[in-house]
Order: structure tokens, then sequence, then C-alpha cells
């Protein structure tokens, strides 16, 4: 195995080192035959995890498969990625969790660990065999159903309850179905004023002050999906206060987007939930920097150009992510490296309970890391994309930040800015 000379680097904007990447292992050893890579400039943060990605494998292998993502993954800096469960057939068994992860261990680019849905056919009627998944090669501790709200709460009580047992996770898509029947875009001014359907914000925030109540009953854990609105700030800030087990993430396209790009009537920026208003931006982002919300999770929800390039009614929602979250998020943040390390990597690897991922780079830990270049900047070009899809909001804008390498146990995945394989 290669060992690796990072000269020069700056751990996580400290003053600039030499970091030796040996046996897969951050080492204090400096090998004779190790391979030197000029890093002079660039800044190294614990690889990469996020919590919540699409990769479509098995059933729509045309709009991403679990390598194309991974390989997505990579090229944005990531080293484990969680797999939802909306695919097809949907991962509500054993059998299906497997051969994602199976998949992911094959394609070798980032660790895939894969949720398992919540209820049978993400239908929310019955309980999918939770511990059957969780006892399973592929370990799952984080069930979800997203992409749909399970919305009968006896069933999410049950769920809560069922996981509480081997400590697991309930990740909600907080969406109350009946309050977003028909609904295109963010209900307000914008949407008044286009004449679409509106997807209310507190269809998102009864479901999670709900959900709060369940599992502060229950004593067992929630995770919020894709929060996006500052009253769902508010009811996770009281929760919070009392003690209850949650946590949440943010999008972000929802730390940088507004409702107001609906009126291009462009499908790209139709997602769920939906972009909100400026103000809901200014809360989700003051909501990370204090910790409300715990962490950014891409939602990276890649879809085929026939989905997407229709008409705004029709199109699918969701935008693709992974290669553009952390240019994304340093132009909101900008260069607080321990806070970004802290809410895209430590803190997700920890809810998660993944180790050897979001570690302090230190001396002994798992070698999984990316470089970036901080003054670089890049546009964004969706034809360069690495993921089998194109709905980036992003093309043509100027985002910072450009990723060098990744690393995966001290093996390069991404080199030059370039996927290795
Ligand atoms: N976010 C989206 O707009 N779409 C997601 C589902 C989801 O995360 O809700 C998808 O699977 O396409
Ligand atoms: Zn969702």
């Amino acid at each position: 195995m290669t060992s690796y000379l990072l000269r020069g680097v700056s751990v996580l904007g400290a003053a600039s080192q030499d970091l030796a990447l040996v046996d897969g292992r951050i080492s204090d050893k400096l090998p004779a035959d190790a391979e030197i890579i000029d890093a002079a400039g660039l800044v190294a943060l614990p690889g990469l995890v996020d919590l919540h990605t699409h990769l479509r494998e098995p059933g729509r292998e045309d709009a991403e498969t679990v390598e194309t993502g991974s390989r997505s993954a990579a090229l944005g800096g990531y080293t484990a990625v969680f797999a939802m469960a909306n695919t097809s057939p949907v991962a509500d068994t054993a059998g299906v969790v497997e051969q994602v992860w199976r998949l992911g261990r094959e394609a070798g680019l980032v660790d895939v660990q894969p949720i398992g849905a919540v209820t049978v056919g993400l239908a929310g009627k019955q309980l999918a065999e939770l511990g059957a998944m969780a006892s399973s090669a592929a370990n799952v501790r984080i069930f979800s159903d997203d992409g749909h709200c399970v919305a009968d709460p006896r069933l999410m009580r049950r769920a809560l309850e069922y996981v509480k047992a081997f400590d697991g996770i309930i990740a909600q898509h907080a969406e109350e179905p009946r309050l977003t029947e028909g609904a295109q875009m963010h209900e307000g001014e914008v949407s008044t004023r286009l004449g679409l359907t509106g997807w209310p914000a507190v269809a998102e925030e009864a479901i999670i002050a709900r959900d709060v109540l369940l599992a502060e009953h229950v004593g067992s854990r929630l995770h919020v999906c894709h929060v996006s609105t500052a009253g769902s700030v508010e009811v996770l800030r009281q929760a919070k206060a009392r003690g209850v087990r949650v946590t949440a993430e943010v999008t972000p396209h929802h730390l940088l987007l507004t409702d107001e790009l609906a009126a291009s009537y462009d499908p790209v920026y139709k997602v769920n939930p939906p972009l909100r208003t400026a103000s809901d931006v200014e809360a989700l982002r003051a909501a990370l920097v204090e910790g409300v919300i715990d962490i950014v999770a891409t939602d990276h929800a890649p879809h085929a150009t026939e989905d997407k390039e229709c008409e705004w009614a029709y199109a699918r929602p969701g935008m693709v992510g992974l290669e553009t979250a952390l240019p994304v998020v340093l132009s909101v943040l900008g260069d607080r490296w321990d806070l970004i390390a802290e809410r895209m990597s430590r803190t997700p690897a920890r809810i998660a309970g993944l180790t050897g991922h979001g570690t302090d780079l230190n001396v002994g830990d798992p070698a999984n890391l990316t470089l970036v270049d901080p003054s670089a900047r890049r546009v964004v070009d969706p034809s360069e994309l690495a993921s089998r899809s194109r709905n980036t909001p992003y093309a043509g804008t100027t985002l910072p930040g450009r990723i060098v390498a990744t690393f995966l146990r001290g093996e390069p995945t991404v080199l030059d800015g370039k996927a290795v394989k």
C-alpha cells in the first residue's frame, strides 16, 4: 500500500505541517518511499459524511448508481454516505439493504451505509423488518421513509419504540401530507403571485412538533431530515432545551436559495421541502452556526433528464448536491474550518455511530480525509459532474473552494480534482 506525505498542509486551518498517511492511518513516521503531494495552501478536513443521499440503485440506474453516486461523493470530499431507502424495490428488507451495502463495497469509493425503510414499501401502513435490517450485514441503524412522511402517529410511535432497543434512529421527512396535497412550491407571497399551490411551512413544523413529543414520550432518537423553515428551528430549539433526543439536518440549497427562483418556472428549482423565503434562509444559517441544526446533509436527489426537463407541475422534486455541498457551505460559513468539520463530518459520524470517520485527524486515526483549495473558485458546469444526473441548481454559478484530493483509509479516491477510478 502506497504511503503519502501531504507536504505543507493546513489541518483544519492550522499552521502548515507535513501529514503522513501510512497503512491507512495518519502517522508520525515519514517513510522514505512515500509519494509526496504538494499540499501548500490546501486545507485538510476529516472526510465528509452525508446522512442523506439518494443513490437510486436498485431501480433507477439511469439516474444514479451506487458507483456513480459514490464517485460524485468522493469528488465532493465525502468518505461516507448514507443511502436513502426510496429505491425500487424499496430498501425495506435485509436483502435490499445488503445489496446496496455490497454494491458500495464493490465500488470502494466511499463507505456506503444503507438506511432502511420504516414502513413496508414506504406505504406508511405497516412497520418494515427493522430488526432484520439492523442485524443484517449492512448493520442498519437509521431508518427513514424519506420522500414520504411517516404520517400515522401510532406507527411513528411504534417505530421509535422498536429502534430504541438497539439505539436506532428514525429519520423523518416532516411533511403533513394533508396540508401539502397538490403543492408545487412554498406557500407564500411568491406562490400567490405565480398561482401555484403552496406547501405551507406549518406542514413541516406540525410534524416536527408532534415527533419531538413522541420521541420524548418514548425516550428514543429522532432525526429530522432537511429542515427548511424558521418555525421548525424554534420547535427544535425548545425540544433540545428540554433534553429531547432529537437531531436535525439542513441542506446546502436551503442555506442558499429562495422561493423567488420558482418564478423562472425552471423545474431545476423544484425540491422537497421547497425552497423557502429569505428570512427562513437566515434562520437556518443562524441555527446551523448555533447548533440547533446539527448537520448539513446534501439530500442529493439525482433525476433523469425526462423527469426534470418538463413542465414544473410534472417534474420530480430534487437536486443533485454531493459535488457542490462543500463549496456552497463555504460560501455561507466562510473558512470556519472547525465549524465546517463539525457540521459536515464529525457530528454526522457521531449521530450515525460511524467510527473511523469524522476524526480530528490525529496520529493513529484512519486516514479518511479530504484536501480543499480554499482560494480556488469554480464555475459549476453540469456536464462535468460525475453524478449520472445533471439537475444542479448551480449551473453557471461561481462557487468558492475546490476539492483537490480525497482519501479513504489512506487510499486516494480523488487526486488533482479527478476521480482515481
Ligand atoms: N428531496 C427531494 O426533493 N426528493 C427526494 C426525496 C426527499 O428527500 O424528500 C428524492 O428522492 O428525489
Ligand atoms: Zn425528504
